[in-house]
């Protein structure tokens, strides 16, 4: 029935092959996970999801079959042709150099909508993802994505498990909290620094080795006993070594909007004015968004990010009202484009105009909405 097997990524639990099936006439992806990888709860739960979300929703990679044999488990799933959208920008940024970035020709607020739909579907059947992740959204040859890799998925509200998802994109209430946290606003987490990554090609936290017996002055590491972001031994060779988790986390906890500037603006600013950035932080992306050409459009979905999802108290994150924010900063880019202002966007301009993405920099503000990111980073149309 499955024909042709090609290996498409060995991942932690599974190995994912692009397969031809011979009834449906059309590749699927067999995501085969042995059994002794995973429990049979753990499966159970995926498969459930799985049946839960069903086919419907187009921005979701839907499970065609399941079947089991001896040694493995095997979910057939819909078939994504470019693969997932982290292995998708590793290969635009090869391509791309700070003074001439590559072009990326999809549209990121599409992307921004079909994610948020997707997710906003499963919340609606009371299921989280609590794994968004550039590796876990998978691109068509269309230009659409898939939310995929349900592994972590819960119908539970309500959560004490500290020990799930990506550190990087964990929410900070997910390494340990009294009373548990919201799996439904974790997503909203996800989604934010998420979009970070897929606006600036790295992701804000980051991991370090520190010394073995070194403190991890940052991060939460060194101070939280029970939870996962603990410094963990390295696994590598070096045995003086730990990885300490999200080193720089704390910084983002105590000044959001500093730490953004500092990590993702200012190495674009830097890049403008001729200035050198500080390597050790963030780096000037290596592309650009066929939609998304203004420093304006930018800062402000630097901003929106920063107050609607990754936002550090979990019950100021919502997705829909980012995605209204967005929608304004898009038609607004239009009309400028068009020579056109609407009153609406002059307010939510004022807005801006007040706030603090630049950590006292602010003269990144109005004066350089018009100045186009192309010619910020010196992109030769
Ligand atoms: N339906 C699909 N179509 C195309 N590629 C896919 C598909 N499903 C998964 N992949 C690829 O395989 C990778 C691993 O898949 P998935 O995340 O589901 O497995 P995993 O074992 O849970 O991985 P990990 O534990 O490392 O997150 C994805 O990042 C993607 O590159």
């Amino acid at each position: 029935m499955y024909s042709n097997l090609e290996q498409i990524q060995s991942g932690s639990f599974s190995t994912v092959y692009k397969a031809w099936c011979s009834t449906l006439k059309k590749y699927v992806a067999l995501k085969v996970i042995p059994k002794q990888k995973y429990t049979e709860t753990g499966i159970m739960n995926e498969f459930k999801i799985m049946k839960l979300l069903g086919k419907k929703h187009p921005n979701i990679c839907s499970m065609i079959d399941y079947y089991e044999d001896d040694n493995n488990y095997i979910l057939v799933l819909e078939y994504c042709e470019c693969g997932d959208l982290y292995d998708f920008l590793s290969i635009v940024k090869r391509q791309g150099s700070v003074g001439h970035p590559a072009l990326i020709q999809l549209d990121f607020i599409k992307i921004i909508h079909q994610i948020i739909s997707a997710l906003t579907y499963a919340h609606n059947l009371g299921i989280a993802h609590r794994d968004v992740k550039p590796e876990n959204i998978l691109l068509t040859k269309e230009g659409n994505i898939k939310l995929a890799d349900w592994g972590h998925a819960t119908l539970d509200r309500v959560s004490k498990d500290f020990n799930i998802g990506t550190d990087n994109y964990r929410a900070p209430e997910t390494f340990g909290c009294l009373n548990g946290y919201d799996t439904i606003k974790c997503d909203a987490w996800g989604v934010g620094v998420t979009l970070f990554y897929l606006m600036f090609g790295q992701c804000p936290f980051r991991n370090a080795e520190i010394p073995a017996n070194g403190m991890d002055l940052y991060g939460f590491g060194s101070s939280s006993s029970s939870s996962s972001l603990s410094s963990s031994s390295s696994s590598s060779s070096n045995s003086h070594k730990k990885v300490a988790k999200c080193v720089n986390f704390q910084q983002y906890l105590v000044d959001p909007y500093g730490f953004i500037y500092r990590y993702f603006l200012e190495p674009i600013v830097c890049v403008h004015q001729g200035r050198p950035y500080n390597s050790n932080e963030g780096k000037p992306s290596f592309y650009v968004w066929q939609d998304m050409v203004n420093i304006y459009q930018i800062f402000y979905v630097c901003r929106i990010i920063v107050d609607n999802l990754a936002t550090i108290d979990a019950d100021d994150r919502f997705m829909s009202s980012s995605l209204i924010l967005f929608d304004k900063v898009w038609n607004y880019n239009n009309n400028f484009n068009q020579g056109g202002v609407d009153h609406e966007m002059k307010d939510f301009n004022g807005v801006t105009e007040n706030a603090t993405l630049s950590n006292g920099k602010s003269n990144m503000t109005n004066n350089n909405n018009n100045l186009e990111r192309k010619q910020i980073i010196g992109k030769s149309s």
